[in-house]
Formats: structure tokens, C-alpha cells, sequence
């Protein structure tokens, strides 16, 4: 569905990933991991070609997204569903105008099929019955689910999550992370989910991947990520401060900061 080709990229003058190649398979659930700041959210900005390669070519279904025209990019985009950090919804819309945005922005169709489809995807994240609220109403779990409705509104072939469980409590969590995956087989979309949470999204890949230092540093099933023995992804997954990720940030001794050891 999606494939990297050697891509580079950056900010400005500042390389943040180099020569990666990755592929996302149809129809599966990708997560991307690794180390804040790696660059995971620019993986997403280059499918979404909210950032251009320095070099290299991002590729969907087929597609040289670089050699899409502004109407091919539009087209290309609305086969594609975005689920930001915290969702971003609407303050003064209810749940329903919210998920109904999408429809009424982009397409022209009755205001009875456009009740019966925001409906429907309300009914598949468990929220139809909470339809006339505000988000102001709802919890920070509903809240990102009723994003993930209005993200699915389309029916695009490519979800994106941006840290989706980042600020849920447990039991949110689970049901988000059961979400995600039901979902992907329900619509048969293809999914990708950059995070954090190691359990949860371990729970709902297909594939992990994890980025670091600008590259990708491993890749394999769940499974795999368990039994590795690279370094990073042990600490990672073992979520433990010692390993090739340095807790600090690069300082002088501390012996040199606290004056140890000097003269009185
Ligand atoms: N718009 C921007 N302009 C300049 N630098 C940026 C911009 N966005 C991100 N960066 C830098 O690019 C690097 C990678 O950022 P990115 O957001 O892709 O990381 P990430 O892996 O998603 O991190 P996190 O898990 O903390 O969200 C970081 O060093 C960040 O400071």
C-alpha cells in the first residue's frame, strides 16, 4: 500500500531520517516505535506529503506521491484518515456535526444518507447513543473515539494514528487498541500506529517497526520484537533506563558540575 524508497528528509538543513526504506503492507496493522524525537511523526507528514523528501521517492498504491498535481494530492488525501494525539475536535459541534464535517466538507450527498453513514460509524466505535452531545460531555476516551468516527467517515484506505492511547487509562486503552484492530479488519483498511505503548500496540501489529537515530533500527512481528536481542529494542520493550538510549541528556561530569574532588 505504501512503500519508502531510500528516502531522506528533514527540517531546513537538518537530516532527521536517511535512506529509509520501509513498506506497509495492505490491509495490516503497522506500528512504527522507538525512541522520542526518532522521527515517527515525520513518517507520517511524508505518506501524507505534508513534508517533501530531500531524496528519495514516497510511494502509494503505485503512486510517486511527489508527481501528483494539487487535485491528485486532494484525491489522494481523502483515501486517507489522520487521527491526531488528541483528536482535535470541534468544541461547538456536537458528536454528530463532528463526524459529519467530513461528509458535508467533501461530498454531496443527502442529508439522509449523510445521517445514516455518520450513524453507522458512530454505532462501530460504541458511541451512536451519545450522538447529541458536546466533546465537552464526553471523557478523553470517547473523545478519541469519536475522532477515529469522524477519521473513518470517508472511508479512506489508510488510517494514521498518532499516539493513540497517549493519555488513556488502561481500560481506554484496551478498548482503543481493540478498536483499532477490529476496525482494520471491519473496513479492511490498511492501519498505521505510531506509539509509545508497548503492550497495547504489541496486542494490535501486524509488524513493528522501530525508528532510531534517523533509521530504521529494527523491524519483525510482535513475537519477534520479544525475543530480539538487539540492545534498543530490549530496553525498549523492557522499558528500562539503561541501554543504547541514554537517560541523560549529554553533560559535563558531575563531578565538574558539583565541584567534587575541587579545592577548598
Ligand atoms: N516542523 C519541524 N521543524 C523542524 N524540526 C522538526 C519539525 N518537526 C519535527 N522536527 C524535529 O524532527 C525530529 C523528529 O521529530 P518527530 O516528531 O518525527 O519525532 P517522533 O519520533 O514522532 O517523536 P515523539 O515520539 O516525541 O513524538 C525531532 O528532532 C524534531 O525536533
Amino acid at each position: 500500500m505504501i512503500e519508502l524508497r531510500n528516502v531522506t528528509c528533514g527540517y531546513g538543513d537538518r537530516v532527521i531520517l536517511e535512506g529509509v526504506n520501509l513498506t506497509v503492507p495492505r490491509g495490516k496493522v503497522l506500528a512504527l516505535m522507538g525512541t522520542s524525537g526518532g522521527g515517527k511523526t515525520t513518517v507520517l507528514r511524508l505518506i501524507g506529503r505534508q513534508l517533501e523528501p530531500m531524496s528519495g521517492q514516497v510511494m502509494f498504491d503505485g503512486v510517486d506521491m511527489a508527481t501528483l498535481d494539487a487535485k491528485g494530492l486532494y484525491a489522494i488525501r481523502r483515501r486517507m484518515g489522520m487521527l491526531f494525539q488528541f483528536g482535535a475536535l470541534f468544541t461547538d459541534l456536537t458528536v454528530f456535526e463532528n463526524v459529519a464535517f467530513p461528509l458535508r466538507e467533501h461530498t454531496d450527498l443527502s442529508e439522509a444518507m449523510i445521517r445514516d453513514l455518520v450513524l453507522m460509524k458512530l454505532n462501530a466505535v460504541g458511541l451512536r447513543g451519545a450522538r447529541d452531545l458536546l466533546p465537552s460531555q464526553v471523557s478523553g476516551g470517547m473523545a478519541r473515539r469519536v475522532a477515529l468516527a469522524r477519521a473513518i467517515a470517508l472511508d479512506p484506505d489508510l488510517i494514521m494514528y498518532d499516539e493513540p492511547f497517549a493519555g488513556l487509562d488502561p481500560i481506554s486503552m484496551g478498548v482503543a487498541a481493540t478498536l483499532i484492530k477490529d476496525l482494520n479488519h471491519a473496513l479492511g483498511v490498511t492501519s498505521i500506529v505510531v506509539s509509545h505503548d508497548v503492550d497495547e500496540t504489541f496486542l494490535i501489529a501486524d509488524h513493528v517497526v522501530f525508528i532510531a537515530n534517523g533509521r530504521i533500527a529494527a523491524q519483525g512481528t510482535p513475537a519477534e520484537m520479544r525475543a530480539s536481542d538487539d540492545p534498543l529494542v530490549r530496553q525498549f520493550v523492557g522499558g528500562s533506563a539503561d541501554g543504547p538510549v541514554r537517560f541523560h541528556y549529554p553533560a559535563v561530569p558531575v563531578a565538574e558540575d558539583f565541584g567534587l574532588g575541587r579545592r577548598t
